[in-house]
């Protein structure tokens, strides 16, 4: 095992549950990007704004309503202690009594069948690289002149940023940005196409609307021409259809996306065959030498902590139990955790338009659930994808929760069920997975208005 995050410990810790010998190689810290620099500071970051949002916005719960003191040290230490919290399930001492051996270094292949890693040389029946991915940071004029965060140094901060230049309207961008400006940061997003760019762009708009309401600014299409610095801080300068523009900030985020790590491994060495996105993985995630997989970040596909650990089980029953076992994401959700969530599984609406001549589009808005009613966050709406059959291909969630009611809409993706048994559960009152049954229910409107099902109800009629 090469990288000990998602995707890495998952394999290790499941291989050696089967009683399997396994070396486990990292160089930087246990847990990865998700536990040290991803998920799990950003969703801590993300808690404290939301308590602070919530203090402003108490008044209509009938609470006075305060303009919140946010401490950057302390909401530092809170994200610190939330990773302390996390990390003993990711530690080499968890990992050493699960009886796996860690060697706590730099691998790198000597050939196709031989990992080096510090002065260990380790020679495996099957090798998995979970390497991940760093930051992409883009080739902007100028940017080796600043300083300039990135998700590798943003938690690092004690202190509130007066006003957060974040370059990239993804998801962590949109995340963070939303974060900071709750925590009382002026924010600037410069976002070269469509923030959210790959989502349904109705569904996008809800999150959007939020973010411009909490007072984040959103340039779309920005053209970044340079950045320079500031005597305390930067100076982003962009093309405008009127020449250029300048946004003067006092720190600045870049979150472009992400590249797969790759370079230190040798892997021309192992006959891995690498491309831009990642080592090439069939999908049973082998790569071009049959002893060597890949997982996670580094695989090419979605970039998600559980498609990481979707990765883990796959090789897992294809090393141990050659089953053939093969990757697919129809039933991988997606969750961008912005307030209100962003969810999706399945096609989009602009997929399914390419790809299917008929479908049904089916909504409910939020803005119809009496528990959103309740807790005053009726923004957004769910829309279900169907065949006209009522088969379910595909769901969006814009709204509070999302990221919880998409989960059952995977299960039904994943074991194939009609839009019928989303109608025929019992949902508890008041939830906002409501919207989802009500969404559902809307498929046989049609036939409610039906002449055909009038008149059998009439024709019931007769008989008492
Ligand atoms: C700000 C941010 C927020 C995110 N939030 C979420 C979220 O809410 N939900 C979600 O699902 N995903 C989220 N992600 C994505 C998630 O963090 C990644 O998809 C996940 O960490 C990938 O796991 P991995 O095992 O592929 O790689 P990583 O976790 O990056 O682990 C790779 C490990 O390999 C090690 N390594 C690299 N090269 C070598 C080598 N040659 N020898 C030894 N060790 C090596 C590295 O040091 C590292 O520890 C977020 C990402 C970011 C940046
Ligand atoms: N909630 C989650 O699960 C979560 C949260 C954060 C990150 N992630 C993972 O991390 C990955 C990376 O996220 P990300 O937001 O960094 O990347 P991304 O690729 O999703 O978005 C990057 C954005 O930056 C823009 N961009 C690129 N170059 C630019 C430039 N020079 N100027 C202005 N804008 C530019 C792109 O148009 C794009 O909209 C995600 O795809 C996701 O897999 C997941």
């Amino acid at each position: 095992m090469i990288g000990a995050g998602s995707g890495g410990l998952s394999v290790a810790a499941a291989a050696a549950a089967f009683g399997v010998s396994v070396v486990l190689v990292e160089k930087g810290r246990m847990g990865g990007d998700c536990l040290n620099t991803g998920c799990v500071p950003s969703k801590a970051l993300i808690a404290s704004a939301r308590r602070a949002q919530q203090m402003r916005e108490a008044d209509a719960f009938g609470v006075a309503a305060v303009d919140p003191q946010v401490n950057f040290r302390r909401i530092h230490d809170h994200v610190r202690d939330v990773i302390a919290g996390i990390a003993p399930t990711d530690s080499v001492e968890r990992f050493r009594a699960l009886g796996v051996t860690v060697i706590e270094a730099q691998a790198r292949f000597e050939d196709s069948k031989t990992v080096l890693a510090g002065e260990t040389r380790i020679k495996a029946r099957r090798f998995v690289i979970a390497t991940g991915s760093r930051p992409a940071v883009p080739p902007i004029p100028g940017l080796d002149t600043v300083r300039f965060h990135t998700n590798e140094t943003i938690f690092e901060i004690t202190r509130k940023p007066a006003h957060l230049i974040v370059i990239g309207g993804g998801p962590v961008g949109l995340e963070l940005a939303q974060a900071f400006r709750r925590l009382g940061s002026q924010v600037t997003v410069l976002e070269a196409a469509r923030a959210l760019g790959r989502e349904d762009p109705e569904l996008a708009a809800v999150v959007l609307d939020r973010l411009a309401r909490d007072g984040v600014t959103l340039r779309s299409g920005a053209r970044i021409a340079r950045v320079a610095k500031r005597r305390s801080g930067v100076r982003v300068v962009l093309d405008g259809e009127d020449g250029e523009e300048t946004v003067d900030g006092s720190a600045l985020l870049i979150a472009t996306g992400r590249a797969p790590v790759t370079d230190g491994l040798d892997l021309d060495k192992a006959e891995v065959k690498v491309d831009a996105k990642g080592i090439r993985v069939d999908r049973t995630l082998r790569s071009s030498n049959r002893r060597v997989y890949a997982v996670g970040d580094v695989a090419g596909g979605p970039q998600f902590t559980h498609v990481a650990n979707y990765h883990a089980g796959t090789v897992i029953r294809s090393i141990l139990f050659r089953l053939g076992a093969k990757v697919s994401y129809d039933h991988i959700p997606r969750v961008t955790y912005t307030d209100p969530e962003f969810a999706q599984v399945g096609v989009t609406e602009a997929e399914v338009r390419e790809r299917y001549g008929h479908f049904r589009i089916l909504r409910w808005p939020y803005a119809e659930n009496d528990r959103a009613r309740a807790e005053r966050e009726t923004d957004g709406f769910i829309k279900v994808i169907t065949t006209t059959r009522g088969r379910i291909l595909g769901v969006g969630i814009a709204g509070a929760g999302a990221g919880e009611i998409v989960q059952m809409w995977g299960l039904a993706i994943l074991k194939g069920l009609d839009i019928k048994a989303m109608t025929g559960f019992v949902s508890p009152y008041p939830t906002l997975s409501e919207v989802g049954k009500r969404a559902a229910i809307q498929f046989y409107r049609p036939s409610l208005t039906s002449p055909w099902v009038r008149r059998i109800i009439a024709f019931m009629r007769l008989f008492g």
